[in-house]
């Protein structure tokens, strides 16, 4: 495959994070550009990731094949009108931003191959998880393209409908924030249980680490290995009976209902 020339319009911190991704897998700088609004912003990520950067947005996407949009949802409509008249024929359009669909983004830039992605906060240190899902005009090269992209900073799955990315949405791309409110109760647990602070974070953060690992590598499932901790009558069981008389699992799916529906709801708001 050809190394395709990205543009990224909005150079924050999942622009930063992809493209650090793409240069750690041997991407040459002259492939990539960016744009942003903010001076500072620009400065930084010409200096961090040696790429050219401009100021303004269609200059940034002359000559790309693929673009990716990582700007706030909330300014995603005004950027894609701007753009619109830049735009070539045969751009991939690549869209990582929270809630707006794919219908809206081809409404404000005319009939175009599109390629949604929902990434997380973890593609930071390439161990994200994205789900994405093409509309009808991409093509196979495109695919790959946009495989590679979200590839470079960790696992990259396809969705069949676009509806689903609001189930991504809610279980990886707002999924780390839930296993860090777990660390932090465990840790204040921990040191209302006598633990020095340190300690209990260390405790809790390298077991968290342990058992996402065993998890990942084991053949067996998850339900299997907290069987192999939980002793008959033992400690986990205390825990493990504790969590469920409190009703945890209908919390997690409740959570993850309200994170789905808010993703929708987002769309429909931002969207317009
Ligand atoms: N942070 C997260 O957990 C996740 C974020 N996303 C999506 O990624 C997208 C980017 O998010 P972050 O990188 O966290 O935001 P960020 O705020 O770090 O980056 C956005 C960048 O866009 C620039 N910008 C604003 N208006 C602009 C304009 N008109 N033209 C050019 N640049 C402009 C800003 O100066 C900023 O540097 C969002 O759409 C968000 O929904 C997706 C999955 C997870
Ligand atoms: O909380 C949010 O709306 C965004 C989308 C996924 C992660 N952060």
């Amino acid at each position: 495959m050809t190394t395709p020339r990205i543009a990224f319009i909005g150079a924050g911190n999942m622009a930063a994070s992809l493209i650090g991704g793409l240069r750690a897998q041997g991407m040459p700088a002259e492939a990539i550009r960016a744009s942003d609004r903010g001076a500072e912003q620009r400065a930084k990520i010409a200096a961090e990731q040696g790429i050219e950067v401009f100021a303004g947005n269609a200059e940034a996407c002359q000559g790309a094949d693929v673009i990716v949009l990582a700007v706030k949802p909330q300014v995603m409509k005004d950027v894609c009108l701007d753009l619109a008249a830049h735009l070539q024929d045969g751009q991939l359009i690549v869209s990582i931003a929270a809630g707006i669909s794919s219908a809206s983004l081809e409404n404000w830039l005319g009939p175009r191959a599109v390629v949604r992605c929902m990434p997380n906060t973890p593609s930071l240190l390439r161990l994200g998880a994205s789900g994405l899902y093409a509309n009808a005009r991409v093509s196979a090269a495109q695919r790959q393209q946009a495989e590679r992209l979200l590839g470079a900073v960790g696992l990259a799955l396809w969705l069949e409908e676009e509806r689903l990315i609001d189930a991504v949405t809610a279980v990886s791309g707002s999924g780390p924030a839930y296993f860090f409110l777990l660390i932090e109760a465990m840790t204040a647990s921990g040191e209302r249980l006598g633990l020095p602070r340190e300690t209990a974070a260390r405790l809790t953060l390298q077991t968290a680490l342990g058992a996402a690992r065993m998890a990942l590598d084991s053949d067996v499932d998850a339900a299997e290995l907290r069987r192999r901790v939980t002793s008959p009558a033992g400690t986990t069981d205390a825990a493990i009976k504790t969590f469920q008389a409190g009703g945890f699992e209908a919390l997690v799916e409740q959570a993850l209902k309200a994170a789905d529906n808010r993703s929708a709801e987002l769309a429909e708001q931002l969207g317009q």
